[in-house]
């Protein structure tokens, strides 16, 4: 079974994310077209709201009233969003008030001292379990300070720059590798005192007006799955409409573009971000490739659908320093070799580098596990689309997580 046709893939989540949270800081009210109706992103509305924050829906748009910094104590869950909570606590550190932030058994599991460190050293008064969720800030006077992150996270990124946006002083933030600028784009454009600096990025205390009018680009991350579904399943093209194009984004494009296969990229638009079409058709003729680890901020949730690509290139395919994704979801890694493994592929891990040896065959045998992990429920789907059958994956109905309409989009593109 091949796979034909366009697909619009679900506005973007990190863009979503940053829209609702920027709303507590700023004034003024921003009309929001294709805000993604992702499980995350809801999690991010819900927690806005009960901060204080006022969120209407209307003619399927999102209306964001700014609170101003104006927030009630409250005890947030985030559900499985680290996002929600990472961004939140930069936030909140600055505000007065006492916050409690939680999530689900996965979202228990991942790193906070990374965040909460360097926002101590700010001033702020926050508390983890071991440096894991919950969260508890006190909310105090920041004063800027210059960080040095020893890993690259957009995430760790934006919520020093949201602890710096009301902080006393410059922050400066110094990433090891360039990760997503999302959260740049969208605080100068609110009129943020933000501005590159010594390879990272300067801010200063600043008030915040939100845009009057946001129109959220389709998630690349999203369209990821079923561009390499097209490219691996022999007859396949497929288009994936109104795609957010930002560079640190991207990099899936790039490295699937070094490995030989037909994707076309077209730019149609630059607001609030460059936006555009991308076509995939079947590649018969993959080659392995080595992905350095400056690129991996930029396919950073890519990794488990390049993993299925690189099972179908000829030669073995190097992933170097890819340790982060044993922080995300599930420990990625792992769920990649197994479950990827457990299909027939060739695939290795030798310490936070992953080997994967093609072209092999995948053969389904038994049942799969998502781990409760979206990314990696998607990427055993476009599996089994491979193999002309639809996996029993345990969970599956995770990839609402971030892409709601996945199965029903899945679907329709097969002939
Ligand atoms: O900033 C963001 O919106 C995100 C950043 C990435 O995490 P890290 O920055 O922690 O790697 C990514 O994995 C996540 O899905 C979304
Ligand atoms: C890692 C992810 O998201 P988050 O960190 O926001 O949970 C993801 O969407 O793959």
């Amino acid at each position: 079974m091949s796979l034909q046709g366009s697909v619009t893939p679900p506005g973007d989540k990190s863009i979503s994310h940053r829209a609702g949270l920027f709303s507590l800081l700023a004034s003024g009210i921003c009309r929001v077209a294709n805000f993604s109706p992702c499980a995350d992103c809801a999690s991010t509305l819900a927690a806005v709201e009960s901060l204080g924050g006022k969120v209407e829906r209307e003619g399927g748009e999102v209306i964001l009233h700014g609170a101003q910094g104006k927030l009630i104590s409250a005890a947030v869950d985030c559900g499985n969003s680290g996002t929600t909570m990472r961004l939140l606590m930069g936030l909140l550190a600055g505000r007065p008030g006492s916050y409690a932030l939680d999530g689900d058994a996965s979202l228990r599991r991942r790193p906070m001292a990374r965040v909460a460190d360097p926002l101590t050293r700010m001033g702020a008064k926050v508390s983890t379990s071991e440096g894991r969720p919950p969260v508890t800030i006190e909310g105090a006077q920041l004063t800027g300070q210059r960080h040095e992150l020893a890993v690259a996270s957009a995430q760790l990124k934006s919520a020093l720059l949201l602890a710096g946006v009301q902080a006393v002083g410059e922050t400066l933030v110094i990433e090891p590798h360039l990760s997503r600028d999302h959260t740049e784009r969208l605080l100068a454009a609110m009129g943020a005192d933000i501005a590159q600096a010594e390879g990272g990025w300067r801010v200063r205390q600043s008030d915040l007006e939100q845009l009057p009018r946001l129109r959220v680009p389709g998630d690349v991350s999203a369209a990821a799955f079923l561009l390499v579904g097209a490219l691996i399943t022999p007859g396949s093209r497929v288009t994936t409409l109104g795609v957010g194009l930002n560079p640190g984004r991207v990099g899936l494009i790039t490295v699937l573009q070094r490995m030989g296969s037909k994707l076309e990229v077209s730019q149609e638009g630059d607001e609030p971000e460059p936006w555009g079409r991308v076509s995939a058709a079947y590649a018969p003729e993959l080659k392995a490739t080595e992905v350095l680890a400056s690129e991996i901020p930029l396919l950073v949730d890519e990794v488990p659908i390049l993993a299925l690509a690189a099972t179908q290139a000829q030669g073995t395919t190097v992933l170097r320093s890819i340790g982060e994704l044993r922080v995300k979801e599930s420990d990625r890694i792992a769920a990649i070799v197994t479950q990827l493994g457990a299909l027939g592929a060739r695939l290795w891990e030798e310490g936070d580098d992953l080997f994967i040896a093609g072209p092999t065959p995948l053969k389904p045998q038994g049942s799969y596990d998502s781990y409760g992990d979206h990314r990696i429920a998607m990427t055993l789907a476009m599996a089994g689309a491979l193999c002309g059958q639809t996996l029993e994956v345990a969970d599956a109905a995770c990839a609402g997580v971030s892409y709601p309409d996945f199965y029903r989009d899945l679907e329709a593109l097969q002939q």
